[in-house]
């Protein structure tokens, strides 16, 4: 069985593949510092608690903070005797990415790509809820082609508390209305409906810069909060990402 990790800026992602659909994922917060001897701690009692038979054999890892790297090798090598594929580093992908010379596309964005193309064909803008919000441009033949980074809605709201002494942690909601009467509904409105603009201009001028037809697609916890406001998204998938790992898995399984 595949082992699928995503671990980004915030969160690190473990989903076991059996070659048809994920039998479980669980979810911790990113920590560089954490060795693999914690990594399986982890893992293994949340599998047995789960009653989880996995024989993992395989590991792919999209790796956003380059410093987990290391230890996620020695996870696989110690407790699944098996070197990981890691994206963006040793994993071939399905079609290689078309950027400026010299730039590091970040492995989750690939991940997506590869994974939205296989669901949707190509001419995809993938927009990605996580720490940053992304916008992943796919092409005809299913080519990462670029996009936009924008700040996460979190770290949005995290930011106005840290460099304005008078505003409070704030979690995100859709507001009642766009006038707030009170700090919080301020705040949330000032997020909410200014990601809803972020992400029409956006996805607007990509369709108009690229001049055909793109299916938009949604992904991260936060996207069916924005659908429910606005028709912004064709599709959302919960699980893009890992998707993603398990094509580009059996890409490179194709190619052995
Ligand atoms: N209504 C909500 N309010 C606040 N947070 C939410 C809400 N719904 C989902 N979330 C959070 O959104 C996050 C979605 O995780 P996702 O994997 O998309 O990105 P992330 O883990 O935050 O970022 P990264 O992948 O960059 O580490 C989860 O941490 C989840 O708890
Ligand atoms: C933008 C993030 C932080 C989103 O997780 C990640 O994809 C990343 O670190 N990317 C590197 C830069 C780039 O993708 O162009
Ligand atoms: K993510």
């Amino acid at each position: 069985m595949l082992l699928c990790i995503d671990c980004g800026n915030t969160n690190t992602v473990f989903s076991v593949w059996d070659g048809t659909r994920f039998l479980a994922t669980f979810r911790t917060a990113t920590e560089w510092q954490r060795t693999a001897d914690q990594y399986w701690v982890w893992f293994e009692a949340l599998a047995r608690h789960r009653k989880l038979d996995a024989d993992i054999t395989d590991v792919i890892v999209s790796a956003t903070v380059p410093r987990v790297v290391f230890n996620l090798r020695v996870m696989a090598d110690r407790y699944f005797g098996c070197r990981p594929l890691v994206v963006g580093r040793d994993a071939a992908l399905p079609t290689p990415p078309r950027v400026d010379e010299g730039t590091t596309v970040g492995p989750d964005r690939l991940a997506n790509a590869a994974g939205a193309y296989d669901r949707h064909g190509g001419d995809l803008v993938i927009v990605d809820f996580g720490t940053a919000t992304t916008f992943d441009v796919v092409d005809a033949d299913g080519a990462y082609v670029g996009g936009a980074i924008a700040p996460g809605i979190n770290l949005s709201l995290e930011a106005l508390h840290q460099a304005a002494a008078a505003l409070p942690h704030v979690d995100i909601t859709k507001p009642q209305r766009v006038v707030g009467t009170n700090t919080v509904a301020c705040m949330q409105s000032g997020v909410f409906w200014g990601y809803v603009g972020l992400i029409r201009e956006i996805t607007t001028r990509i369709r108009a810069e690229r001049a055909r037809p793109m299916k938009v697609i949604a992904t991260g916890g936060l996207a069916p909060l924005f659908q429910q406001a606005e028709p912004l998204f064709d599709a959302f998938e919960e699980d893009l990402t890992m998707h993603g790992l398990t094509v580009i898995h059996k890409h490179n399984e194709s190619m052995k």
